[in-house]
């Protein structure tokens, strides 16, 4: 401690703070706990520092510790910056000093990673503080607790959750049902190598215009320009933690009133959506603890459950359990549950990062030309309120554990889904089978989605959500109260541009065809029109009259040992069967019913173009742009490799490091773009022969969906078979172990042996040639499909 005072000159201060107490025992984040007893005499007039000098020198140094005892996350390249509300009793130091006082103090002045001491502090610190929140409640004395800051009691509802109802019903309406944000990434590295232009401007936070770069019949140049309006739209300079101000945070404090939301990130692979999305989870959680430890919640006892998996290939696996395959099923009462999934309960948002590493480091990934650690999987963070019910059983008490999961309530939840890259479904001429299957997958799931978000947003009676695993996954942020944020991200060069305008397109027609949305469609080399953003008036959904129990198949874990009890668990269940008593199998793809017939099949034309034709139009403007021809090469020889891990955020950090600052402003990039597009008579953007090539799309599109769904059935078919024939092997290997232990008996009958291994190796000699047969058919229609994509022309 008198070392780390001494470092910015204040070893004075070191003599005169003793008498607070043990320094290592007084500063959390200094390795010691408890802490506060030391603060006070180092900031107290008369014995803290004098000058302003000094005073300066002390706040750089208190400001560079992390009071709240945590750290930012790796993952996050920028600093962690927790609200004000997020120091429990406040920043100590934000309060003391003026900010004259506090200045502008450059870093240089202590350089903590340079002294021994390294265990002093967590690698990462808090800078900035946020500004305070307008969701989030203002602190509350211990001892008002269930009193509102006016003095009423705190009213509770019927199903048991105290809550100001003036208050969470206009935090509801506050928050719109569905929200589009478009985030633009600066230009890495390479693409500024290349001299890439930067395409697109951002005005007023709301509104981006595409310049998008064409050729004429005659071979002129011109420029396209396609404006859009979102609800909100943040450019390359917008930081993570502003990205979780404008998406996430607002909708936090209604997760505690019975809200499911969702959030998630889509766009082009390599346009940003892990490097949004990564952070998001982290910074949610900081602030959901926070609220749990409000006194009203506390008391309620509600508590924060984390969990983790993928959907990779149409199968689902628990990112947190070794990517243990889970199950989906549906309830009675037609709630989907994921059989296995383990939760684990999260009071700490230390734990919250390091579940989120382990959950990453397991994900399912693959390089594509343009982004080396491109997302194959889409991978769903799942943040649960649960209040926790006290049971007066005793029987119950005995065995705490087991009862847990019946003992609790769901309040809310928070999903965060880092989308798959969008244009991998478009990977479906690529030579490898698997990417093949893959990305068609995938594109099912994006489609069957931006349904199930309009349907929301419609309130349509029928959510679609049977389209897609995805979307089964998440059918229950789809019914009754629910909350959607879609975060598009794009690519900012002229190389992206068709993929940026798919992104834009697929999140205008999420956002345009919302009753309570924006009504702005993209305008085309039109001039800006005005439209206003959405409202608060979206009109919310009833809240559902119960709180659902929490199925108890789920798998929950108390923080402590966690990792040790997952392992356990996951031995003890090891066979993965779920209990097929109490669910029933979700209707395969093959065999939906009526109402989901229409789901794939009702796309638009246009939707189907776009979704479809990215490839094809990607490729021919590339040969227009020299520099997008350059890029489209490069993207194009690299081959798909097979999935592997993903590496952890260190990992990437050097990727992001690529990204230096632009020399030139956006305007000046694209100045010659501005003026070309003054000089060219307006342009239709889609070709006449669109529509007639987006209903060709859709048709073949429906044909791979069908033949994608088709083959996955078969191949959990043939893994199911498999496993069955080798447990009838064994069984039939325990039999004839039993034969030969009764033939070796004296005076045993050599004809009952005969007779009986006779028959055991005919099942056997049976069940092999069944499973054979079954191969050989997969084989076959694998061959079929390999011949059949072969002959499409390439999309
Ligand atoms: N706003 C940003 N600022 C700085 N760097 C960024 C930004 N967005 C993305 N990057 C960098 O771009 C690279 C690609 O981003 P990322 O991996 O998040 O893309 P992605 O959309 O998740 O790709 P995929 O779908 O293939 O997984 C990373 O190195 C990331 O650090």
């Amino acid at each position: 401690m008198a070392r780390w005072l001494q470092s910015a000159g204040l070893q004075h201060l070191a003599a005169s703070s003793a008498g607070g107490g043990d320094y290592r025992g007084g500063m959390p984040g200094l390795g010691g706990a408890g802490a506060g007893s030391m603060l006070p005499s180092l900031i107290m007039q008369g014995y803290g520092p004098q000058s302003v000098e000094e005073k300066q020198r002390l706040y750089t140094l208190l400001r560079s510790l992390n009071f709240n005892g945590e750290s930012a996350p790796a993952s996050m390249s920028e600093p962690y910056t927790p609200t004000a509300q997020s120091f429990g009793g406040g920043n100590p130091v934000e309060g003391f000093y003026s900010p004259e006082l506090r200045g502008d103090l450059g870093a240089g002045l202590l350089d903590l990673h340079a002294m021994d001491d390294t265990e002093l502090l967590s690698e990462d610190v808090a800078s900035e503080p946020f500004e305070p929140s307008p969701f989030m409640p203002k602190e509350i004395d211990d001892d008002d607790e269930d009193v509102m800051p006016g003095g009423q009691q705190v009213p509770v509802d019927n199903y048991g959750v105290a809550t100001s109802e003036k208050e969470s019903t206009s935090r509801e309406n506050n928050v719109a049902k569905i929200k589009v944000v478009v985030r633009k990434r600066p230009l890495n590295r390479k693409e500024l190598s290349r001299k890439e232009e930067d395409i697109i401007t951002v005005h007023d936070s709301s509104f981006l215009t595409v310049y998008e770069p064409k050729l004429k019949v005659d071979l002129t140049a011109y420029v396209e320009k396609h404006e859009f309006c979102f609800d909100a739209v943040l450019d390359e300079h917008v930081s993570n933690d502003e990205v979780y101000r404008e998406t996430v945070e607002p909708i936090i404090p209604i997760i505690f009133q019975r809200t499911k939301a969702t959030c998630f990130a889509y766009g082009q692979t390599g346009s940003g959506k892990t490097y949004t999305m990564q952070p998001l989870p982290l910074r949610a959680a900081h602030d959901m603890v926070h609220l749990l430890h409000q006194p009203v919640y506390r008391n309620q006892n509600f508590k924060l459950w984390l969990s983790f998996f993928e959907i990779y290939g149409g199968k689902l696996f628990d990112l947190l359990s070794d990517r243990r395959q889970l199950l989906m099923r549906e309830d009675g009462k037609k709630q989907v549950c994921i059989v296995g999934l383990q939760e684990f309960e999260v009071n700490d948002v230390q734990i919250v990062k390091e579940y989120i590493e382990r959950g990453n480091a397991a994900r399912s990934t693959g390089s594509t030309g343009a982004n080396e650690e491109s997302s194959r999987s889409h991978a769903i963070l799942q943040l649960a309120v649960k209040k926790h019910v006290i049971v007066k059983d005793t029987r119950r008490q005995r065995d705490r554990d087991a009862n847990e999961a019946k003992n609790t309530k769901a309040v809310g939840k928070i999903s965060f889904i880092d989308l798959a890259g969008s244009e991998r479904g478009a990977d479906t001429t690529d030579n490898d089978r698997q990417t093949r299957i893959e990305g068609a997958e995938i594109n099912k799931s994006l489609l069957a989605l931006k349904e199930c978000i309009r349907a929301l947003d419609n309130d349509q009676i029928h959510i679609p959500f049977r389209g897609s695993k995805l979307t089964e996954v998440l059918r229950d942020s789809f019914v009754g109260n629910s909350r959607t944020v879609m975060i598009s991200c794009i690519s900012p060069n002229a190389g992206s541009c068709e993929h940026t305008l798919n992104t834009l397109r697929y999140a205008d027609r999420v956002k345009s065809l919302s009753k309570g949305g924006n009504t702005r469609k993209e305008q085309s080399t039109g001039p800006t029109t005005t439209s206003s953003r959405e409202s608060s008036s979206v009109p919310s959904y009833p809240l559902p009259a119960e709180a659902e129990e929490i199925p108890n198949h789920i798998q929950e874990k108390r923080p402590v040992d966690t990792y040790r009890k997952g392992t356990e668990n996951f031995i003890s269940n090891s066979s993965g069967e779920p209990d097929r008593n109490s669910f029933s199998t979700i209707p395969s793809y093959s065999n939906r019913g009526r109402e989901e017939n229409g789901t794939v099949s009702g796309f638009n034309d246009r939707e189907r173009y776009d979704m479809k034709s990215s490839q094809t139009a990607y490729t021919s403007k590339a040969q227009l742009v020299q520099n997008s021809a350059n890029t489209q090469e490069e993207e194009k020889v690299t081959k798909v490799s097979p999935p592997r891990r993903k590496a952890y955020k260190e990992d990437k950090s050097d990727r992001q490091s690529n990204y230096a600052k632009r020399d030139n402003g956006p305007e000046t990039g694209r100045a010659g773009y501005k003026t070309q597009q003054t000089k060219q008579p307006q342009q239709q953007q889609r070709p006449p022969s669109a529509s007639a090539s987006s209903r060709q799309s859709e048709k073949e599109s429906s044909c791979d969906d069908v033949e994608i769904d088709a083959i996955l059935e078969e191949e959990e078919a043939l893994i199911a078979a498999h496993r069955k024939e080798i447990e009838n092997t064994m069984e039939i290997v325990r039999e004839e172990m039993n034969l030969l232990a009764e033939v070796d008996q004296p005076g045993s009958l050599i004809d009952n042996y005969v007779t009986q291994l006779s028959f055991l190796l005919s099942r056997k000699a049976a069940g092999l040639v069944s499973l054979q047969a079954r191969l050989a058919r997969f084989q076959h229609r694998l061959k079929e499909q390999e011949i059949l994509s072969r002959k499409k022309p390439a999309r």
